[in-house]
């Protein structure tokens, strides 16, 4: 049987006191994209660095296609796009790319990566007059130019602009469509929910939930709308239905939950009216990825 994308069992990464990652255990599968997602210091990045083979676990097994991360048979099977850097800093990125295309028997076209990415015209330039999202670009290239089996992307698209981060989206589509194996990590829980197969959600070193973004969303539906921050939760819960919940997260954002349907709109609109309350973009919707990564993790900053 085929080995998955990555392997992780039980994995510890210590920074002398600081325990980074916990007994931590995941699997990537083949051909689909995995999101990990965490708060700020969960443990993603050293994850995915021991997965890349640029640090050592203190315990626990990885196996990347079946291999330990460090073997150099995988440097032509696997492509790594590192939250930082990676590029030398008087590189040219075309020249760059095309100096990484040749360690590799089949590679992309680079200067139609570069196009596809809209770095043409940055061709010529050395990596370090880049901007931060145009440095973003040639490192995402970078990783894909080799056309590996599998991908880790460490937050590919923070501080890229709209259409970079869609240009993105596309690229790790187009990989999954070819059968390519993509491990990633987001802050964005929409790009998580957008793009992902299967997401793992980590805090403190280990996994808190993990599951299709549907299967963690859940079917049930939520009552939402806008008014002034303070409304009296608890004299909207005494009028909805028994069972029902009501929460205000974050201030002055309601959020309703229970049987949603007619009765409990009407009891809704009506309990605003009574206030004088005008409850303002009122939507019914299902329960997003970033709701329950809230619910798990706290809304406490790190
Ligand atoms: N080289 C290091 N030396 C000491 N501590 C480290 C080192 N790298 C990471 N840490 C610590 O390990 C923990 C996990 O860090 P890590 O970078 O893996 O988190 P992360 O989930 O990627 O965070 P972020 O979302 O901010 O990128 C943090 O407490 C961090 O301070």
């Amino acid at each position: 049987m085929e080995s998955p994308a990555v392997e992780i069992i039980d994995l510890v990464k210590r920074y002398g006191r600081t325990t980074a990652i916990d007994g931590l255990t995941l699997t990537a599968g083949r051909g689909a994209v995995t999101a990990i997602l965490g708060p700020n210091g969960a443990g993603k990045t050293s994850t995915i660095e021991i997965c890349e083979g640029f640090r050592r676990p203190d315990g626990g097994t990885v196996r990347v296609l079946g291999l330990p991360p460090t073997r150099p048979e995988l440097r032509a099977r696997v492509g790594v796009m590192l939250q930082a850097g990676g590029v030398p800093p008087a590189a040219r990125c075309g020249e760059w790319l095309r100096l990484m295309a040749r360690f590799h028997a089949r590679p992309l076209d680079p200067a139609a990566l570069l196009e596809r990415l809209g770095m043409t015209e940055h061709a010529r330039t050395p990596y370090r007059r880049l901007s931060g999202g145009q440095q973003q670009r040639v490192s995402l290239a970078a990783a894909v130019i080799g056309r590996p089996e599998l991908v880790f992307l460490d937050e590919p698209t923070a501080g890229l602009d709209p259409q970079a981060r869609h240009a993105c989206w596309d690229l790790v589509a187009d990989l999954r469509t070819a059968g390519v194996s993509v491990v990633l990590t987001t802050h964005h829980m929409d790009e998580a929910e957008r793009l992902s197969d299967h997401v793992v959600i980590i805090d403190h070193g280990g996994v808190v939930a993990e599951g299709t973004p549907s299967a963690l969303t859940g079917a049930e539906r939520q009552l939402r709308f806008r008014a002034r921050p303070g409304l009296s939760l608890d004299e909207l819960l005494a009028a909805l239905p028994s069972g029902s919940t009501a929460k205000e997260s974050p201030s002055g954002h309601y959020i309703v939950e229970g049987q949603v349907g007619p009765e409990l709109l009407a009891t809704v609109t009506t309990w605003c009216a009574a206030e004088g309350v005008t409850a303002a973009d009122l939507s019914i919707e299902r329960r997003t990825l970033e709701d329950v990564f809230l619910e798990l993790t706290g809304r406490e900053l790190r």
